[in-house]
C-alpha cells in the first residue's frame, strides 16, 4: 500500500543515490514538504551542495538561497506546516565537527513540525543518536516510516569499506 510518507521516503531515497559514496558518512536523501499543501518546498541529499554537507542541510542551504536569506532566517520563510523526510534521522553529532542537523533543525524553532525518518542512524560512528529525544523534547514529532530499512541502508552504506574485509 503506497501511502503518502512511504512515497516522500522513496523519492528522498532516489536522491540519496545520486550522492557520491564516501567511507566516513551515509548518502541520505531529504524533502522538505508543506504538508497542508503537498508541495515539496524542496529537496537535498548528502554533499549535494559545496563542503561536507548532509542531506538536511542542502535543504536548508538551497531554500535560503531561494529566499535570499541566511539559513538562521530560514523560519519566517517556511510555511505552517513544513515537514521533513529524511532517509536517515538528522544526525545529532558530526565526526566531522559540523553542526550538526538536529541543531539546525532545532534552530528554527517550531518551523518544522515533523521529522519523518526512514531509519535510525547506525552506531557505526558516533554511537547512539540521541537526536530524537532533542527533537521531541522541543515539540518536533519524529516518525519513523518503516517498509525501507533494508535499501535505505544499502543506499547510505554503498560507499562503506565491508566489514571486516
Ligand atoms: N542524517 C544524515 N544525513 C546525512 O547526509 C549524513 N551524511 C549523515 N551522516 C551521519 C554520520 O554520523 C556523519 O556523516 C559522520 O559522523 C561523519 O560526519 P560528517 O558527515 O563528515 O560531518 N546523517
Ligand atoms: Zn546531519
Amino acid at each position: 500500500s503506497s501511502n503518502k510518507h512511504v512515497d516522500y521516503m522513496r523519492q528522498a531515497l532516489d536522491l540519496a543515490r545520486k550522492s557520491p559514496p564516501k567511507p566516513t558518512n551515509y548518502r541520505v536523501g531529504a524533502l522538505l514538504v508543506d504538508s497542508k499543501t503537498d508541495n515539496i518546498l524542496t529537496s537535498g541529499y548528502t554533499l549535494e551542495c559545496e563542503g561536507n554537507t548532509h542531506a538536511e542541510q542542502s535543504c536548508f542551504i538551497k531554500l535560503a538561497r531561494e529566499h535570499n536569506v541566511q539559513e538562521e532566517e530560514l523560519a519566517g520563510i517556511l510555511p505552517e506546516g513544513t515537514v521533513l523526510y529524511t532517509t536517515v534521522e538528522p544526525c545529532f553529532k558530526r565526526l566531522s565537527g559540523n553542526l550538526p542537523c538536529v541543531q539546525r533543525i532545532l534552530s528554527l524553532g517550531k518551523a518544522i513540525k515533523t521529522v519523518y525518518a526512514g531509519v535510525k542512524e547506525p552506531e557505526k560512528f558516533v554511537g547512539e543518536n540521541t537526536g530524537r529525544k532533542q527533537l521531541e523534547d522541543a515539540g518536533i514529532e519524529v516518525v519513523l516510516v518503516e517498509g525501507m530499512e533494508k535499501e535505505i541502508l544499502k543506499v547510505a552504506t554503498a560507499g562503506h569499506v565491508p566489514e571486516g574485509s
